[in-house]
C-alpha cells in the first residue's frame, strides 16, 4: 500500500529526519532531484527538435517567498551551471529565499520583473506544502504571459489545498510534479489530482519517518494480490462465493446484463440473477442462475441491488429482501435513491454495505452535493450510514465507516459511458462474495475497472460498458502478473 500524507505528517517526518543531517541536507536533496528531472525533461524535448540538451536552453522560475522558492531556485542553479539560461521571477514582492537566490546568481542566472515569453521550461516554484490555496496576483500575470513547452511544479502545483485537493482558486497547471519524500493528498484527490500530470518521486529519505497510517491510502498491485482469492484444489463454485445480482427491470435490461457482465468477470464462482430481465440476462449470459424475484434466488454471499431496477413500490420490496439478507451488499443507482427516500430501510442491518454514488447521488443521500474534500465528504456519508462509500468520479474515493480514506490511482475519463457503473457494482459484489471485506472490495475494484478502462481503450480507441467488462478479466491478469513480477508494470 501507498499513501499520501498531509502538509503536517511531511513537517513531522521532515523535523525528525533533518535533527540527523546538517542544514540544509533535505533542501538540496530535493533540489538534485528536481533538477535531474528537469534535465531529462529538456533533453527529450530538445532532442525531438534536434537541438543540444540542457545547454541554451530556456528556463524559467516562477519563485515564491518560501523553501519551495527556494527548492525551485536552487535546482535551477545546477541547470545554470549545464548551460541553461536562466530567468527568475519573484511573485511576492521581492521576497525570495535568500542562500538559493544567491546561489542562482553565482551559477550565472538573473532575478528578473520580466522574463522572455517563451521558454522551454517554467518551474513554478510559488507555493509548496506552506501555501494556502490561492495565488499571487503576480504569479497569475506571469503564467497567462509565458508561453512554456513543459510546466514543473515543485512538490505541489501552487494554488491548491495541499491536505484536501480542493481547487477554490487560481492554481498551476502542471506537465510534471516532482514531490519530495511522500505524496500529498492533493496529488490524488478531487479537481487538485488533474493539475498534477506525470507525477514524479524523489527520494529525500522522508519514508522511515512517515506516519504508518497516511492522510489518504493509495492501493497498489501487490494490495490487490494480497487479497485476491485465487481458487485452490478444495474450492467449488460454491466456495468460491455465490454473488446475487438484483438489477434491471423490462425497462432498463441492460443494467441486469451489464451487472451480471462485472459480476461474471470477477472472482465468485457462481452468479445468481433475480429479475424482470431475467430472460435477457439468460439469453446473454448462459452462465447466470436466473429467476424473478429475490426470494426465490436462494442463497449468496453477496447482493448487488438497484441498477435499472426501478424506484416504485416493488423495488423498494425487493431491495428490503435483499437487506433482509445476512449476506454483503452493493447498492448502487435506483437503490441510492431509494435509500435516499427511506433511510431507515437501512437502520437494522449489521452486515456490510457498499454504497456507490455518483455525486447526483450523494446529493440524495447527504442532503447536499460532495464538498470539495472529496475524501472528507465520502468520509462523512460513511460514518453516518455506518457504510463503506465509493464516491465516483475522475479520482474515486472509498471511505469505510472507521474513516480510512483510499483514493483511486487509475480512473481514466472513457470510463464515463452509460452502463460502466453497473459494470463495476456487479464486480464488487464478485468481490465481496469471494471474502473480500467491504473497503478492500470498493478499493480493488475501482481499481481494476480503471485499468480495464485502459486496457478497452489503449490506442484511443472508444469505450462502451460492455467494452469495460470483457477487458476486466485482462486488467485482473494483468495486476496478479505485476505484483508477481514488479519490474514488468511499467
Ligand atoms: N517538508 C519537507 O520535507 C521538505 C520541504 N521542502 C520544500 O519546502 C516547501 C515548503 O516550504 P515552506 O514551508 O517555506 O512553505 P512554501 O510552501 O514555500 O510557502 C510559504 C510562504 O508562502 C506564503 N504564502 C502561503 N500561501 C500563500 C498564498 N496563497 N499567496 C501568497 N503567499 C502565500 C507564506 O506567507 P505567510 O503565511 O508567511 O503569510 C509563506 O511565506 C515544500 O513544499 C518543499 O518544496 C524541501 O526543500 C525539502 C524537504
Ligand atoms: N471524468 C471521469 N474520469 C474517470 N472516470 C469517470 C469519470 N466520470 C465517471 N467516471 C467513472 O465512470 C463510472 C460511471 O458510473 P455511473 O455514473 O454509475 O454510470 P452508469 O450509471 O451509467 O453505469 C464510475 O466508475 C466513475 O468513477
Ligand atoms: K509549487
Amino acid at each position: 500500500m501507498d499513501g499520501a500524507w498531509s502538509a503536517a505528517a511531511v513537517r513531522r517526518a521532515e523535523s525528525q529526519l533533518m535533527a540527523q543531517l546538517p542544514p540544509g541536507t533535505l533542501m538540496q536533496r530535493a533540489a538534485a532531484g528536481l533538477a535531474t528531472e528537469c534535465a531529462r525533461i529538456l533533453m527529450q524535448q530538445r532532442r525531438k527538435r534536434g537541438t543540444a540538451g540542457v545547454y541554451g536552453s530556456t528556463v524559467i522560475v516562477l519563485a515564491g517567498p518560501g523553501d519551495n522558492g527556494g527548492d525551485a531556485l536552487f535546482a535551477a542553479a545546477r541547470l545554470a551551471r549545464r548551460g541553461a539560461r536562466v530567468f527568475a521571477v519573484p511573485v511576492m514582492g521581492d521576497r525570495v529565499h535568500p542562500v538559493a537566490a544567491a546561489a542562482l546568481t553565482r551559477a550565472g542566472g538573473r532575478l528578473v520583473a520580466t522574463p522572455p515569453r517563451h521558454c522551454d521550461l517554467l518551474l513554478d516554484g510559488v507555493l509548496g506544502i506552506g501555501g494556502r490555496p490561492g495565488l499571487p496576483g503576480r504569479a497569475i500575470d506571469q503564467l497567462a504571459a509565458i508561453d512554456a513547452d513543459t510546466i514543473v511544479a515543485v512538490d505541489v502545483p501552487s494554488g491548491v489545498d495541499v491536505d484536501t485537493g480542493a481547487v477554490p482558486g487560481s492554481a498551476v497547471t502542471a506537465d510534471v510534479t516532482v514531490a519530495f519524500g511522500s505524496r500529498k493528498p492533493c496529488h490524488v484527490l478531487g479537481r487538485a489530482a488533474l493539475l498534477v500530470g506525470r507525477l514524479v518521486l524523489v527520494d529525500i529519505g522522508l519514508a522511515p519517518y512517515l506516519d504508518p497510517h497516511p492522510a489518504v491510502r493509495v492501493a497498489d498491485d501487490g494490495d490487490l494480490a494480497a487479497w485476491w482469492h485465487e481458487p485452490g484444489p478444495d474450492d467449488d463454485k460454491y466456495t468460491r462465493g455465490v454473488v446475487g445480482v438484483a438489477a434491471g427491470s423490462e425497462r432498463y435490461p441492460g443494467a441486469a446484463v451489464l451487472a451480471t457482465s462485472g459480476a461474471l468477470a470477477g472472482p465468485s464462482g457462481y452468479v445468481r440473477y433475480a429479475g424482470t430481465a431475467a430472460e435477457h440476462v439468460r439469453r446473454r449470459h448462459p452462465e447466470v442462475v436466473c429467476t424473478q424475484e429475490v426470494k426465490e434466488a436462494g442463497r449468496v454471499q453477496a447482493w448487488l441491488a438497484g441498477p435499472g431496477f426501478g424506484t416504485d413500490e416493488a423495488a423498494l420490496a425487493e431491495l428490503r429482501h435483499v437487506l433482509e439478507s445476512p449476506a454483503p451488499v452493493v447498492l448502487d443507482a435506483d437503490a441510492l435513491t431509494l435509500i435516499g427516500e427511506y433511510p431507515s430501510v437501512l437502520s437494522q442491518r449489521e452486515a456490510p454495505v457498499v454504497l456507490t454514488p455518483h455525486d447526483r447521488e450523494y446529493e440524495r443521500l447527504y442532503g447536499s452535493p460532495p464538498a470539495e474534500d472529496r475524501g472528507a465528504a465520502a468520509a462523512v456519508l460513511a460514518k453516518r450510514l455506518n457504510c463503506t462509500v465509493l464516491l465516483k468520479g475522475h479520482h474515486t474515493v472509498v471511505a469505510s465507516s472507521d474513516g480510512e480514506v483510499w483514493a483511486n490511482p487509475t480512473g481514466r475519463p472513457q470510463l464515463a459511458t452509460a452502463g460502466s457503473g453497473d459494470v463495476l457494482a456487479g464486480f464488487m459484489a464478485s468481490l465481496l462474495a469471494s471474502g473480500m471485506g467491504g473497503a478492500k472490495a470498493a478499493v480493488a475494484a475501482s481499481y481494476l475497472h480503471g485499468l480495464a478502462g485502459g486496457i478497452a481503450g489503449a490506442g484511443h480507441r472508444t469505450v462502451t460498458a460492455s467494452d469495460v467488462a470483457r477487458a476486466l478479466p485482462l486488467a485482473v491478469g494483468a495486476t496478479l502478473t505485476a505484483a508477481e513480477t514488479p519490474s514488468k508494470r511499467s
